[in-house]
């Protein structure tokens, strides 16, 4: 399967200008607003209208398995990944309740988990039973990447055709962290001693085996750095080309994608190496506690709205963030400019 990209459009500079100078006759300060002023210029640009509107966005959580778990560079089993799809169709887990206190569209989509949750709700796109163990064998086939592209794309444009008018995406997959540093070090040169991190909370002796294992599963691949399907075949997983690809689904429909964590933001530096006009169209929602993550917000340039201690995932972060966007665009249509209060301009 040879996955075709679609095409994607730069922001339009028009809408920008026209909400920047609209932004400039609110009854405030200029520029007192600071960030959400930005945020509001920037959303025009994307979405191409001078007022948008953000309302409802939609939340596409990615499961899959990786079989570098059997390494031991997760503090948690495998089963978990299985365990919390369950979970999050019954909407128990972090990213569901913030997700609902949103008024978000909710689906979980299982891309590759080790054992099928066949339970009603989970869309099954299931590529294989989670990727190969990248420290003995490539984690998927470049036709196994390309179709978790296609995953991420097409549920793009199912999340967009109910509504969604900001895009969030959520993952979840024992190991993934493990995946996203070797995609981070391969795509940057990154040294894995600086960006692997302890994700869902290895110890000491678990931290350096972590790094030993992205270290040497890069040595034995030797993924090309300007080919970023080779680097997510090789030691990616099925949840993060899913990811890369709703990323670069959202994005070809001027749906602006607002950034989760490290693994979203990883995936999300995928999508920009395949298309680069994708960085239009990204807001970074929070920093993460991974160390990595400071360090694939600073390739991409985005600085983030949040930086509350957070490393779950799922989408949780993303989540915590919109009502930011939100705010920034009842901003824009809600606030009295000086000529309608009677306010004195300076
Ligand atoms: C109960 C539980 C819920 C989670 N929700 C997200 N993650 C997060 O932690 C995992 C990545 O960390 P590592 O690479 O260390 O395995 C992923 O499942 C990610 O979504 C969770 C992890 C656990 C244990
Ligand atoms: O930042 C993240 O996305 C993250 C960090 C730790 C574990 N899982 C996810």
């Amino acid at each position: 399967m040879a996955v075709i990209y679609p095409a994607i459009e730069p922001r339009n500079q028009e809408a920008s200008e026209q909400t920047r100078q609209h932004v400039d006759q609110l009854t405030k300060p200029l520029g007192s607003l600071g960030r959400l002023e930005q945020l509001a210029i920037e959303l025009a640009g994307m979405t191409g209208e001078t007022m948008p509107v953000v309302t409802p966005p939609g939340v596409l959580v990615f499961a899959a398995d990786h079989g570098v778990a059997r390494e031991g560079v997760s503090a948690y089993p495998q089963e978990v990944t299985a365990q919390m799809v369950l979970n999050m169709i019954h909407g128990g887990a972090g990213v569901n309740v913030f997700a609902r206190q949103i008024g978000a569209i909710q689906k979980i989509v299982d891309v590759g988990v080790a054992v099928e949750v066949e339970a009603p709700g989970v869309y099954n796109k299931r590529i294989r039973a989670g990727s190969g163990n990248m420290l003995k064998e490539a984690a998927m086939t470049a036709d196994e990447a390309q179709r978790s592209i296609a995953v991420g794309l097409e549920m793009a444009e199912a999340i967009i055709g109910e509504g969604a008018k900001v895009v969030i995406v959520g993952e979840v997959g024992i190991g993934n962290t493990t995946a996203s540093s070797a995609i981070l070090s391969a795509l940057t040169g990154a040294d894995p001693e600086q960006i692997v991190g302890r994700g869902t909370g290895l110890d000491d002796a678990g931290w350096q085996r972590k790094k030993t294992v992205v270290r040497e599963a890069l040595a034995l691949h030797r993924p090309d750095a300007t080919n970023p399907l080779d680097v997510l075949a090789k030691v990616g997983g099925l949840e993060i080309g899913a990811m890369a690809g709703a990323i670069m689904g959202a994005a070809s429909r001027r749906v602006p994608v607002l950034l989760d964590g490290f693994i979203a933001t990883v995936a999300a530096l995928l999508a920009v190496r395949m298309e680069p006009l994708v960085a239009d169209f990204l807001i970074a929602g929070h920093r993460s506690e991974e160390p990595g993550h400071d360090f694939v917000l600073q390739a991409l340039g985005k600085e983030p709205l949040l930086s509350l201690n957070l490393r779950l995932g799922e989408g949780s972060g993303a989540t915590l963030a919109f009502p930011i966007v939100e705010a920034a665009t009842r901003m824009v249509r809600e606030m009295a400019t000086f000529a309608s209060a009677g306010v004195s301009d300076r």
